[in-house]
C-alpha cells in the first residue's frame, strides 16, 4: 500500500472518531487511526501552560503543526493513516503545504447544529458551546472529496461511503484543487 491520508474534518461531536473506528474495520489495508486529540494527550500535563493563556496557545499551535508532520511522516513511509481534525483556515493551509507529496482524501463530516448540541449535552465531557463555536469555521473552505451527514447515516454507513469512494483510484483531488486556488490568490 502506498501512503495515504484520510483527513476527517468536522466539529466536535460530529462523529469523526466513530467513523474512524469503523473505517479501520472496513479498509483493505492496515491503516492507523491518529486523531489530533491523541497527540494532545501525549504532552506533559504538568509543564503545559494553563488553558486560555497566550502561552497555552503557543504550545497548542506547535502541537497541531507537529500533528500535521506526524501524518505526513507516517504516509511518507508508505502507511495509510486516518486523521481526525477540527480545522481552522491556517491549519488547513499548513496541511496543504506539508501533505503536498501525499495522497490525501479530504472528508467533510457534517451534522446540523441542534443535533451537535444534543450530543454535546448527552456526552457531558465537552465544554458547552464548543461545537457551536467551531461550526461556522470548520467547513469554511467549502471543498471536499467526499462528505457525509452523521445525522442521517450511522458511523458504519458513513465509513462505507468513504471506503467506497477510496476504492476507486485517483479520485481524491480536493487538496490539489485547494492548493491551486491558493496559488492563484494574490500574495498579501
Ligand atoms: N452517525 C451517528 N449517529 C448518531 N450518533 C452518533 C453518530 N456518530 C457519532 N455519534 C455520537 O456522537 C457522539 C460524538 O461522537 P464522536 O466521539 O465520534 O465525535 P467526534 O467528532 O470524534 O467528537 P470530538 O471531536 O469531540 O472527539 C458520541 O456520543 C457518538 O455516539
Amino acid at each position: 500500500m502506498s501512503g495515504h491520508v484520510i483527513l476527517l474534518n468536522g466539529t466536535s461531536s460530529s462523529g469523526k472518531s466513530s467513523i474512524a473506528a469503523e473505517l479501520l474495520d472496513l479498509l483493505p489495508g492496515p491503516y492507523f487511526s491518529l486523531p489530533r486529540d491523541a497527540v494532545n494527550s501525549m504532552r506533559s500535563r504538568a509543564q503545559t501552560p494553563e488553558f486560555g493563556t497566550p502561552e497555552f496557545d503557543e504550545v497548542f499551535e506547535r502541537t497541531v503543526r507537529g500533528y500535521h508532520r506526524m501524518l505526513a511522516g507516517l504516509a511518507a513511509a508508505g502507511n495509510g493513516v486516518i486523521a481526525d481534525h477540527v480545522l481552522r483556515p491556517h491549519w488547513l493551509a499548513d496541511c496543504l503545504e506539508v501533505l503536498q507529496e501525499q495522497e490525501v482524501t479530504f472528508v467533510g463530516v457534517h451534522c446540523p447544529l441542534p443535533e451537535l448540541q444534543r450530543r454535546e449535552q448527552v456526552r457531558g465531557d465537552r465544554p458547552a458551546g464548543l461545537a457551536e463555536r467551531q461550526y461556522p469555521i470548520v467547513h469554511a473552505h467549502g471543498d471536499y472529496d467526499v462528505e457525509c451527514d452523521t445525522s442521517v447515516h450511522s458511523p458504519r454507513e458513513c465509513a462505507r461511503i468513504i471506503a467506497d469512494f477510496i476504492a476507486t483510484p485517483n479520485r481524491s483531488e480536493a487538496f490539489r484543487r485547494l492548493n491551486s486556488a491558493k496559488d492563484l490568490r494574490p500574495h498579501q
